[in-house]
């Protein structure tokens, strides 16, 4: 494709420098990473948390590119093949758009703190059982219709994200559900992706290593509705937040079809819920139309979730009907409060995801009506990431739960001892068992009739990162070991 095309008519500015043949030159493929350059690439330079693209302008020259795109005043001299923008990471996403062409037809998002990936992992259940080609993109991989890849980021970078979409739409996939992360957001990874709905769940502290305060983590979230999202489309968005407000108020100044669920919802309204172990039932209204549903899955959230995902797909062609029937056969995201084993005397062990306080509070929480003995809890916390969060889930821990062991998660480059005592800080009572298969078969050893074991924080993953080495690790796993040498 030529350099111009690549542009379309969104950036002037690049369209202005394309003096003489400079338009003309054909593009064969486009990368943000001057390792992957091959000859014939565009080469994107961006600014990164660790690296400044600009830096590698002379690599990715060296080794074939056909032009560079760099930021503005990145000091270049700007050559025939190298332009400056004052967005490079817009145009990354919207030239990977545009070069790889093809994506499902009906494409929806969800932001918020946490049900994301359940969100999406539902709505694409909805849709299948409307017998739709559906797919869902995000934190546990791509599942589709003869799929299920394992992933690295929730929200994948521009250029994976839309050779997938591109793939996807290959393989006959109509509809896809995929996860937008505030670091997505904030680095223009979903640009490109033309949304036909989008969703917000819920904002809790997260991530506050990467943004400086809550309200500028909002704000990328609500770059879904303020940027990405087209005009007067649906934005689904669960009315029971403690920032509920704050995302319906930014999707009506969008221009939005604003439709809320919850308690507080006009589009589903929640008026009637109960909670069981296995189960959460519910009534709901949909103008004058009366539903009971019934979400087969643990954990009092999953009702917000399912909402959420119902409001996703009844705002793509979906019956309310058909989509509150798909509730009933939904099958939970892997590792989200999953039901693992039990013990011969009926006490049950649970993987969850939980790692940040709100989402440990909520599962610690759901859990304790349908707990006769005692909740005991296994986490830790990840290094490399928002350290402020470690002493409030030790205090979420020492709170809700009898028996708190706090472990190590993925201590990447940190000190896995110093994660852990940031954690104890907070944390009341707690035992340190470093080693997290040994604290998982410690707390399996300790269960008697009645107690609940929630292991939370690594979920689906599949890994340990210890250093910069990744060592085959699940939760599932060591929780099956231990309850099986019992
Ligand atoms: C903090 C963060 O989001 N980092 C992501 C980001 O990296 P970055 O832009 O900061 O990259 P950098 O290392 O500073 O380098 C800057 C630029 O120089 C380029 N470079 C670098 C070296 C070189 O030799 N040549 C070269 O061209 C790099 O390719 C990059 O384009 O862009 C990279 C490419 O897309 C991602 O792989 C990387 O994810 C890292 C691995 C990561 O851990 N990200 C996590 C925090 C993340 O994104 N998580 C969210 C949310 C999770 C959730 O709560 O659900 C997610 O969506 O997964
Ligand atoms: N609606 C909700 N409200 C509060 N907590 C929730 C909600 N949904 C899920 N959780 C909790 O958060 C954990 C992660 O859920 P899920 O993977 O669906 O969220 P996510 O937003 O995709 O998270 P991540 O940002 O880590 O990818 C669950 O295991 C559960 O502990
Ligand atoms: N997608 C999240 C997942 C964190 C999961 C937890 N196990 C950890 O390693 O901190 C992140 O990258 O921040
Ligand atoms: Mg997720």
């Amino acid at each position: 494709m030529k350099i111009k095309d690549l542009a379309g008519t969104n950036f002037p500015e690049l369209s202005a420098q394309l003096k003489g043949n400079a338009s003309e030159i054909d593009i064969s493929g486009i990368t943000a990473d001057s390792r992957q350059v091959k000859p014939g690439d565009l080469f994107v330079a961006v600014a990164g948390t660790k690296a400044n693209g600009s830096a590698y302008i002379a690599d990715a020259l060296s080794r074939g590119a056909a032009a560079v795109i760099a930021a503005k005043g990145s000091g270049l001299e700007a050559g025939a093949s190298v332009f400056e923008l004052s967005e490079p990471r817009r145009f990354l996403a919207q030239a990977a758009a545009r070069l790889y062409g093809r994506q499902p037809e009906t494409m929806v998002a969800v932001t918020g703190t946490a049900g994301k990936t359940s969100v999406a992992s539902f709505t694409r259940q909805i849709w299948a059982h409307s017998g739709l080609s559906a797919a869902m993109i995000g934190t546990t991989g791509v599942t589709a219709p003869g799929r299920n890849d394992y992933g690295s980021l929730t929200t994948p970078d521009p250029v994976t994200l839309h050779k997938l979409l591109a793939d996807l739409a290959e393989e006959g996939v109509t509809h896809a559900a995929m996860e937008a992360s505030s670091h997505g957001l904030d680095q223009n990874r979903l640009d490109g992706v033309r949304l036909a709905a989008a969703a917000f769940t819920n904002l809790g502290r997260d991530h506050m290593d990467y943004h400086p305060t809550v309200e500028h983590y909002m704000a990328s979230k609500m770059r879904l509705f303020g940027a990405l999202l087209p005009k007067g489309s649906p934005a689904v968005i669960f009315a029971d937040d403690q920032w509920s407000a704050e995302a319906i108020a930014a999707a009506r100044k969008a221009g939005h079809d604003v439709r809320t669920v919850g308690r507080n919802g006009d589009f589903i309204s929640l008026k009637r819920v109960e909670h069981f172990r296995h189960k959460q039932s519910a009534e709901v209204h949909v103008g004058d139309d009366i539903f009971e549903i019934h979400v087969p899955l643990a954990g009092d959230f999953q009702v917000a979730n399912a909402l959420v995902a119902a409001g996703l797909a009844m705002s793509t062609g979906i019956e309310a009907k058909a989509a509150f029937s798909a509730l009933e056969k939904l099958q939970g995201a892997s590792g989200r409060l999953e039901l693992v084993g039990q013990t011969k005397d009926g006490a049950l062990a649970y993987v969850d995801y939980a790692h940040k306080p709100d989402a440990l509070e909520n599962v610690l929480e759901s859990v304790r009506p349908f707990t006769t003995g005692r909740v005991i809890v296994v986490f830790g916390c990840g290094g490399d990431r928002d350290k402020g969060k470690r002493p409030i889930m030790g205090e979420v821990a020492a709170r809700l739960a009898d028996v708190v062991i706090v472990t190590d998660d993925n201590p990447r480059s940190e000190i896995p001892e110093v994660i852990r005592s940031e954690i104890m800080a907070g944390a009341k009572g707690a035992t340190e068992i470093a080693d997290r298969a040994e604290a998982i078969r410690t707390a399996v050893g300790m269960l008697k009739a009645g107690d609940t074991l929630i292991v939370a924080g690594k979920g689906h993953e599949e890994g340990q990162t210890i250093g910069s080495v990744t060592l085959p690790f699940s939760d599932h796993a060591e929780v099956r070991k231990a309850l099986g040498g019992l």
